[in-house]
């Protein structure tokens, strides 16, 4: 019926871009009638309920009688997309975005279905407004633009009840939860309760890109209060007004909020996302062993990373095991920089075992301070494994600054994980020319846009046009004169935690390992043919994030499987999972993804 029903050539490539997930709507039981089904977005259809629905659910009379198809509604919500591009034409990026980004939220608080169904058709298109860069800017406003809440928000004033509170979530069964605090919010810093945003737009990906059943994910907000005076001061703010609670204050209320949804939801997969540094690596410690949970920031930035490192070697023309001489210089020593970078000596470690021989990395790590050395007072232990011996700084000291590294190393790959914009500045990239490496790197990851360390333009203008270059936001390819591009890749971990999820969930992963991410990771890496490599390609288009996660949640559940973790999930059981060839288990995979369509409405009285 879909098919005779397409009009358009973009209709028809939809269609079979999706075929092999597209699986027959089986029925949806709903406990309700009439308008309560109209106000609610996971079972409306607005006008295309059709009439044998219309008589069953009591909704005969509440809707205009002609029946319009999901197709008509799709193509009415994309002309009124494109008549709002034409419409903002001249004004202010940040309007457009946040103009685009309402009307994409006002359809996902009528129409998840329809919502969902435009989101994956034009991924690329609407990533940058439903996620990384606009979700900033829309957090940076969120109760300003706060309409309807979404998601669960537990608050400081809470303890003692969230055990209770978690029961008012209308759902029975929640596969994912992404949960913040909302201390560092991309590069934004402490929104405070307003980074609920940030969970939505994860959880959005995780529906586009994993198929993830929208009415069993669940966004949560640990609103401990802010440290931003800014927002504390604002009339409009929609938090506590309190300094945050730190300490083992702090770990009571995540304790206690860990204990009601592994309670309620044993089998939910939990990711932490932009909590500060402080606590990013202590919750990730305190938990992973004992709950299927990971940190998106550490260990999801990694794979992504890591990735598009292993890709920075194959583009010298060099074997993958030249990893372990790659000089790599790290701007920002936080949750994402030292994730990276431990992830990196592991695939050292992993590669000199390999051969026999010790391993050993050119790896330096900067941040506000500089270049950090054993002799850094108050020094990190996180960042020790890291921190340079005197001996080994080849003239540089303590605190040398980031262009005074790169002049002195000569690195095959300079990489930001700051959280400040501009910081590859005119000489760093200048300094960059005299890299050892046939093909230097550029990796510019810190989000949003104007957080990344330097453009791309930038980056192709001064350090030259024989680069591979990657931004955490999205940049357009850049162009070269002569009818040559250089092409810019998003280095963002939307690549690999869908994956993550879905395969922790799939799998009915125990907990997540180090080495079922190293797994994604190199999934991940080996989706990148040469010819890609050779046109400065390190990662796939985000228009195939339905495949590529499919494929990485595929190498998570089969990891779990070896390391007999996987629990197995639904009718799925662990011993079915270990018979499963690669070939079978990448089907059920993608068997179980969720696919938008409108299904039959079931009443259950
Ligand atoms: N692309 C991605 O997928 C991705 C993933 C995670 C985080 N990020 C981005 O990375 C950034 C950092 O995140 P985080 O969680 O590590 O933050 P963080 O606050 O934990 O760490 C920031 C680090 O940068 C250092 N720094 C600050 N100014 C610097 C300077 N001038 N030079 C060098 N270092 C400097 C700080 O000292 C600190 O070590 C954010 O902008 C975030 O959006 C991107
Ligand atoms: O949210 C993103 O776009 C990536 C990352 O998780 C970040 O914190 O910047
Ligand atoms: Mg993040």
């Amino acid at each position: 019926m879909w098919k005779v029903c397409l009009s358009t050539a973009a209709n028809l490539r939809r269609t079979r871009r999706f075929s092999a997930f597209a699986a027959f709507p089986g029925p949806s039981i709903v406990r309700k009638r009439g308008s309560e089904i109209l106000q609610d977005p996971w079972f409306n259809k607005d006008t295309a309920f059709p009439l044998t629905e219309r008589d069953r659910l009591g909704l005969r009379g509440l809707l205009p009688p002609s029946i319009v198809s999901f197709e008509q509604q799709y193509d009415r919500f994309m002309e009124s997309y494109r008549s709002l591009e034409k419409n903002t034409e001249g004004q202010s990026e940040g309007s457009i975005a946040l103009a685009k980004w309402r009307i994409l939220n006002r359809l996902h608080d009528r129409n998840e279905t329809l919502y969902y169904r435009v989101l994956i058709d034009n991924i690329k298109d609407f990533a940058p407004i439903i996620y990384t860069p606009t979700v900033g800017l829309v957090c940076q406003n969120y109760s300003g633009l706060f309409r309807r809440p979404r998601g669960m928000y537990f608050s400081a004033k809470d303890k003692g009840e969230m055990m209770s509170m978690i029961y008012n979530w209308p759902s029975q069964r929640v596969d994912m939860i992404v949960v913040t605090d909302g201390s560092r919010i991309l590069g934004l810093g402490d929104l405070g309760v307003q980074g609920i945003g940030i969970a939505i737009g994860k959880l959005d990906v995780y529906v586009a890109a994993a198929g993830m059943n929208p009415q069993r994910v669940l966004p949560i907000m640990l609103d401990v209060g802010t440290n931003n005076q800014e927002l504390v001061e604002d009339p409009l703010y929609l938090g506590l007004r309190q300094p945050r609670l730190d300490g083992e204050e702090y770990l009571a209320i995540l304790d206690e909020f860990m204990e009601a949804i592994h309670t309620r939801w044993p089998k939910a997969v939990v990711q932490f996302e932009d909590f500060q540094m402080k606590w990013a690596f202590e919750t990730l410690q305190r938990y992973r062993t004992k709950v299927c949970m990971f940190n998106d920031d550490i260990q999801g930035t990694a794979g992504v990373a890591l990735a598009g490192l292993l890709g920075a070697v194959r583009a010298q023309g060099r074997p993958l095991t030249d990893f372990v001489k790659q000089k790599i210089v790290v701007a920002g020593a936080g949750s994402a920089g030292l994730g990276v970078l431990n992830m990196a000596v592991q695939e050292v470690s992993r590669i000199a075992g390999a051969h026999g021989v010790t391993p050993k990395h050119q790896f330096y790590l900067i941040d506000k301070d500089g270049l950090i050395t054993k002799e850094r007072k108050n020094l990190d232990p996180a960042a020790a494994p890291f921190a340079k011996y005197p001996g080994e700084t080849e003239g540089l000291r303590e605190g040398s600054n980031l262009v005074e590294v790169v002049r002195k190393v000569k690195p095959d790959v300079l990489l930001g994980l700051s959280g400040v914009g501009g910081i590859f500045n005119e000489e760093v990239l200048k300094a960059m020319r005299e890299s050892d490496s046939p093909k230097p790197s550029i990796f510019a990851m810190s989000n949003p846009t104007l957080n990344a360390e330097c453009t791309p333009a930038d980056a192709f203008k001064h350090v030259g046009e024989n680069i591979m270059y990657a931004s955490g936001s999205p940049f357009e390819n850049v162009d070269l004169g002569n009818g040559k591009v250089g092409h810019v890749n998003q280095a963002n971990n939307m690549y690999l935690f869908p994956g993550i999820g879905l395969g922790a969930l799939l799998s009915g992963a125990r907990i997540i390992t180090d080495e079922m991410l190293q797994a994604a990771a190199e999934c991940l890496a080996s989706y990148i043919t040469d010819e890609e490599i050779r046109r400065g390609v390190l990662y796939p288009s985000i228009r195939s994030i339905r495949e590529i996660t499919a494929e990485v949640g595929n190498a998570v559940l089969r990891q779990a499987v070896a390391e007999d973790l996987a629990e197995g999930h639904g009718e799925m059981g662990p011993k079915e999972l270990r018979s499963m060839s690669k070939e079978a288990s990448l089907e059920y995979v993608k068997r179980r993804m969720w696919f938008p369509v409108y299904s039959p409405l079931v009443l259950e009285r």
